[in-house]
Formats: C-alpha cells, structure tokens, sequence
C-alpha cells in the first residue's frame, strides 16, 4: 500500500469509529493531507502505527453537571475532558463553555492542541475540556456554582504532572478563579500549577491573559518580515471576535503602527475606519460583558452591521480570532478580492478548508492556528514554570519571551516547508514539524 492509500484508510477509520464528529474529521484530515512526506522519510513512524496511535485519544472523560440558577431551578450540562496525548509532557489545553460544544468539538481542539503545544518547545501534551453550558446572561454566582459543580468532578482528573486546563472560549479569569478555588478546597491542596490563566494574586503570570492575541501578531510580523522585510506599519487590519484572543491582538497591532478597522461577535460586526478604541472594547466585553453594537454607541463615528460577515471590510491582513469555520470560501473570496494578502488564524481552525485552498490558489499568505495562536499555551507553560520555581516575572520579561518564542515557531514551520519543498507553506510546515517533534518523542517510549 502507497503512503497516500494508508492515510486515506486511517481517515476512514477515524471516520467509523469517532461518526458524526465532523470538525475532529476536519481537523484530522488536514494533518493527514501534510504529513505523507514525512511518512515516506521516517518509514518506523508508520511501522509504529504512530499516526492511528495519535488520531485515538489516551482518556476520554465525559460527566454530568447539575447545578442550580438563582431562581432555584436546577439544570444539568454535560462536562468533557478529553486527555489526548501525554508524550511531550502533562496534557494541556484550555477548557470551552458554550452551548456547541460536544464531543467533536472536544477533540477536534485537543488533537489540534497537540501538535500546537509540540511546536511551542515546551514539555506540554495535548488535551482540551469543557462543557455545553452557556455563560452569557448568567450571574456571577450561576457561572461560580456551575464552575464548583464542574470541578467537582473534574478534580481527580487533573494535577499539576498529569492534566493542566486552562481557558478557552467562555472561561476566561472570572471562571478560572472559581475552577482554582473548588479545586483547592476539594484537594486541600495549593497547587498553583493545576490550572493557568490565574489572576495575578493568586499565582498567575503575566502576559498569559495577552498572549494568544499578542502571539498572533508577532507571528504575522515575523511572516512579513520573511517576506522582504514587510511590517504591519501602515497595514489595514480586520480582527473577526472580540474576546480575549481579538482585543489583544488589536491592541498590539496597534502597538506596532497597523490600525484595526472592525471586529465582531456572533451578532455582527463593528466598523471603526479612525481605528477599533481597545479601552472602549475592554470595557465593554470584559468589564460589562455586553454586546458589540454596544461600540457604535459609545463610538459614535463607527458603524454597527448584523448578521453580515465581517470579511466584507476590505483590508491588507485578516486575523480571525472568534470561532471555527468562521471564515468560508465566499469569505475568502471577499478578502482576496479587498486586497487582502495575509492571514493569520488566532482562533482555533477558524477557516474552512475551501477558503484555505482559495487563499493557497490566489497566493495569500496562511498562518494555521496551531502555529499562529501557540502563544496562549506557551505563556501557560511560562506560567506553570514560574510555579514550579516560584517565581515570577515581570511584564517586560515575559513579553521578550513569548516574542522570542514565535519568532522560534515561526522559524521551525518555515524552516520545515523549505526542507520539504513547499517554501511559504505554513500548513505543512506547521503540520509536519508538530507531528514529527510528538512522534519522536512515542517512538521512544515504546509501544503504549
Ligand atoms: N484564550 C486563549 O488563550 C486561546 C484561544 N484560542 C482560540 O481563539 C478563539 C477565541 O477564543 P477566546 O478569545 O479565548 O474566547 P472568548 O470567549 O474570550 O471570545 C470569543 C469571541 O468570539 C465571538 N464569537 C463567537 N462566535 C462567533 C461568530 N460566529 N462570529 C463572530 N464572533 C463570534 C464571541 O462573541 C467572543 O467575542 C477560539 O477559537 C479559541 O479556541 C486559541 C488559543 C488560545
Ligand atoms: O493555555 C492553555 O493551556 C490553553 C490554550 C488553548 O486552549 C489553546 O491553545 O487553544
């Protein structure tokens, strides 16, 4: 059998045996389109059935959680972990709150958490949770009695050298307090290194809460860098979302002399030509928890649009950093035709594949979230170190570091695309590098 039939049989075997999976089929079959050259080099990786080992997940945990809202009534949510791969280190990967997460969606994010994580240098394995529960419009004290009852059970699952959750997409420091605090009065222990994306007075790090977004934005300066020397001074930037990942993304292409023009949520999108006002977006979305067009309000010169993509807004880079499959081949198209020549994904595999093959057609530039958004776990491993040690640094320090670790991963793709033959392809790059690094490491634990 050819290395291109044996991946195609893997695919349809994680097809039968994870059915109506849909985005871990997606997210599978994107790493199994890159990695033959890699097979056809390491021949003992498919002798160690090393790619069937990594597409099954190590622990799958799935538990109830009943809780009470303020009225009295009870509900019952479903809570997820799923622990992916511990070869590189502890599993690692943040925890998501919204009413689609399910099973599929657990894993789609813990097997692309894997490769992510390798690719960061660090010793973390991949793994992510979390539940079908939806925060929006709940009270601090509902959000704070789900997150005990969640703990309740997650507790014996997790440890500082066995699983690290962190956030995601509604668990951002309000939740991860709560998580901590439930976890150490269970345990009775202090065990900072448990979860990451702590506040600053109880064992968090600094520059963890920034990461991701500032991490995807060193990536894309490092890629116009590569690039002739470009920068994002001067650059018209679209930023789709506008949670943790969105706000400090736009906050530091700010920094660096871009100006972002829009930026969204599931209702729709602002646009702000004088350029998205970061202190108005932060209170608004982490201080009152509100809408977006709620910016227009406040903004008076910036317009709010419902229900349109927010990819209509022409611009040079586009950063999507809300959800997965945001951005469609309709989508792409409408960049491409704006002028838009680079796209970086801080959200977790946020274009589809179709708009991915629009943009490798039209010669845009293509960060793949793995490698793009590795900024969040990396300062989570900063995080986890600085408790280990007990430590902790300052913002400048930690901000040098992160730097310094994408420029690495930014080097680590581009390198490994070269040596491949596909120059500027980031996918595989990414792909490969991340799927090498953790396979070297399970050849060498033997068979388990
Ligand atoms: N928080 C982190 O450190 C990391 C997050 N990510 C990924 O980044 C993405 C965003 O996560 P966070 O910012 O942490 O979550 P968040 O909960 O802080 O923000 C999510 C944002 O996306 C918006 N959104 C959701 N669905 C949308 C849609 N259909 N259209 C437009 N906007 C929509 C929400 O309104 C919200 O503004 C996710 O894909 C997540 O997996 C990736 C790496 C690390
Ligand atoms: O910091 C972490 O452990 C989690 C980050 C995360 O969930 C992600 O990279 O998608």
């Amino acid at each position: 059998m050819s290395v291109q039939e044996k991946l195609e049989s893997i695919f349809t075997s994680v097809v039968r045996r994870n059915p109506g999976e849909d985005e871990f089929h997606q997210a599978v079959r994107e790493v199994l389109d890159s990695v033959a050259p890699a097979l056809q080099k390491h021949p003992e990786y498919a002798e160690a059935k090393i790619i069937e080992r990594i597409c099954e997940p190590e622990r799958q945990i799935i538990f109830r959680v009943p809780w009470e809202d303020d009225r009295g009534e009870v509900h019952i949510n479903r809570g997820f972990r799923v622990e992916f791969n511990s070869a590189l280190g502890p599993y690692k990967g943040g925890l998501r709150f919204h009413p689609s997460v399910y099973l599929g969606i657990v894993k789609f994010l813990g097997f692309e958490q894997l490769f992510k994580n390798a690719l960061t240098g660090m010793p973390i394995g991949g793994g992510k949770g979390g539940s079908d529960f939806d925060p929006k419009g709940r009270s601090d004290r509902e959000v704070m009695r789900f997150c005990q009852s969640f703990m309740t059970e997650l507790y014996r699952h997790i440890g500082e050298y066995t699983d690290v959750p962190a956030g995601d997409i509604g668990v951002g420091g309000r939740e991860i307090g709560y998580l901590f605090g439930q976890y150490k009065r269970i345990t009775n222990r202090y065990e900072s290194g448990v979860l990451t994306g702590k506040g600053l007075s109880y064992g968090g790090a600094q520059v963890r809460r920034e990461a991701t977004g500032y991490g995807a934005v060193f990536f894309a300066e490092e890629m116009l860098r590569a690039d002739g020397g470009d920068s994002l001074d001067g650059k018209r930037v679209v930023v789709s979302g506008s949670g943790n990942v969105a706000i400090y993304a736009i906050e530091k292409v700010h920094q660096l002399g871009g100006t972002v023009v829009a930026c969204s949520d599931s209702s729709g999108f602002v646009h702000d030509d004088k350029g998205i006002n970061v202190e108005v977006l932060k209170h608004l979305k982490e201080v009152r928890r509100a809408r977006i067009n709620d910016y227009a309000d406040a903004v008076p010169h910036a317009t709010f649009v419902a229900g349109r993509p927010i990819w209509e807004v022409p611009c040079q880079v586009a950063l999507p950093c809300a959800t997965q499959n945001e951005l469609t081949a309709a989508d792409a198209g409408t960049l491409i035709a704006g002028g838009c020549t680079i796209v970086v994904e801080g959200a977790n595999m946020p274009t589809t594949p179709e708009a991915m093959r629009a943009f490798a057609e039209a010669g845009v530039r293509f960060a793949p979230g793995k490698a793009a958004n590795a900024g969040g776990v990396a300062a989570s491993a900063l995080e986890m170190q600085q408790n280990a040690s007990r430590d902790s640094w300052t913002f400048g320090h930690s901000e040098e570091k992160l730097r310094e670790i994408m420029q690495t991963i930014h080097a680590r793709c581009y390198a490994t695309a070269d040596e491949y033959g596909m120059p500027g392809n980031y996918v595989a790059g990414a792909n490969i590098e991340g799927f090498r690094l953790v396979a070297e490491a399970m050849l060498a634990h033997g068979l388990i």
